[in-house]
């Protein structure tokens, strides 16, 4: 399956911290990861291989929906960041209506990520209060 990574600037540590926890599981499966080239970069730093396509505000979200209207993607973790703005919004909600128009699973958030990942890693076992 190919999972699609993507996090806005000031959610990109969560992502990093998000993917970490999966290490192993991930490890396991028949999984290739795809990114938008900075949140890639940061992806690859800490250790995993992952395809980079172009930054967000350059075409990066617009060329992973191009992937999810192929049918190529199993699931998109976006970690939207919602207390900045983002001069390729058009992009963002471009990319989340086309998860919504190919029922492609979307995560915006690390807690909905985390339920994604552990019903794909089969690892679920009930949801913990903070
Ligand atoms: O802007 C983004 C998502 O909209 C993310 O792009 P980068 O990963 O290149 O920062």
């Amino acid at each position: 399956m190919k999972i699609a990574l993507i996090a806005h600037d000031g959610k990109k540590a969560d992502m990093v911290h998000f993917l970490s926890g999966f290490k192993d599981e991930l490890g396991r499966r028949d999984i290739e990861l795809v990114a938008t080239g900075t949140t890639g970069s940061h992806i690859e730093k800490s250790g995993f291989r992952v395809n980079k396509m172009l930054s967000g505000p350059l075409g990066g979200d617009a060329q992973i929906a191009a992937m999810a209207a192929q049918k190529e993607l199993g699931m998109v973790i976006f970690f939207r960041d919602p207390l900045d703005k983002h001069p390729h919004e058009p992009d963002v909600q471009m990319l989340m209506r086309i998860c919504d128009v190919h029922n492609i699973p979307l995560a915006t958030n690390p807690a909905s990520a985390d339920l994604m990942f552990k019903a794909l890693t089969h690892t679920f076992d009930g949801i913990e209060d903070d």
